[in-house]
């Protein structure tokens, strides 16, 4: 039986919002994994609870090691900043617990084969395109610089990267719908947490 709940969906499906509610949710017992990032800790934020910050070197050195499961990097204005999830000691499966995660198709892609697909339960979070877009531009308006441009090249990356071709090659089969509330969307994973992972 799987041990760890992979949340994924397209920018503004709602997974920021469920793998929270997922998270935060007692009776499911899920722990938290948090990734690493070398990206300057912002105001706000604490070491070990958003990211674990690292320097380059360290970065570095863990990827020598082979401790990185899976990587992105970022070309900003401050440089390249690499976020990614390591095999530091926060996933140990066969000791009963169980893990959530949220990630891109990719990142997913990775700890398929880094940890094998029986321990893997993907959570692919899905809303029509017209819903996402209206959310996604109400959440943009609320922000105090709206980035309508980054917004809409978001949207349309999203494509790509979780193209009908990209799901099936991941053999996700099971879709979960945010279309109507969050409350009926969630209710429906955790039914499938509780009757699918290891408990
Ligand atoms: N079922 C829902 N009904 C109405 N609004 C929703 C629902 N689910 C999420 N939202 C809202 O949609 C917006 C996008 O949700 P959220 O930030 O969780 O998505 P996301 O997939 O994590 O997006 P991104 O990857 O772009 O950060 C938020 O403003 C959130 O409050």
């Amino acid at each position: 039986m799987p041990e760890i709940a992979f949340i994924m969906g397209k920018s503004s499906s709602g997974k920021d919002s469920i793998f929270r509610m997922l998270a935060d949710d007692k009776e499911l017992g899920l722990c938290k994994v948090v990734p690493y990032t070398t990206r300057p800790m912002r105001s706000g934020e604490t070491q070990g609870v958003e990211y674990n910050f690292v320097d380059d070197a360290q970065a570095d050195r863990m990827a020598a090691e082979g401790r990185i499961i899976e990587l992105r990097s970022y070309n900003t204005v401050h440089g390249i900043w690499r976020y990614f999830t390591a095999d530091d000691g926060q996933i140990e499966l066969g000791n009963g617990s169980r893990y959530i995660i949220i990630g891109t198709l990719e990142a997913y892609k990775k700890f398929l084969r880094y940890f094998g697909e029986e321990h893997i339960m993907p959570i692919y979070i899905e809303v029509d395109d017209g819903i996402r877009l209206e959310r996604a531009l109400e959440r943009e308006r609320r922000q105090q610089a709206p980035d309508y441009e980054e917004m809409c090249r978001r949207f349309i990356a999203d494509c790509h990267d979780f193209s009908e071709e990209n799901i099936a090659e991941c053999n996700i089969n099971k879709r979960y719908s945010n279309n109507a509330a969050i409350e009926q969307c969630l209710s429906e994973i955790r039914r499938d947490i509780g009757n699918m992972m290891i408990n």
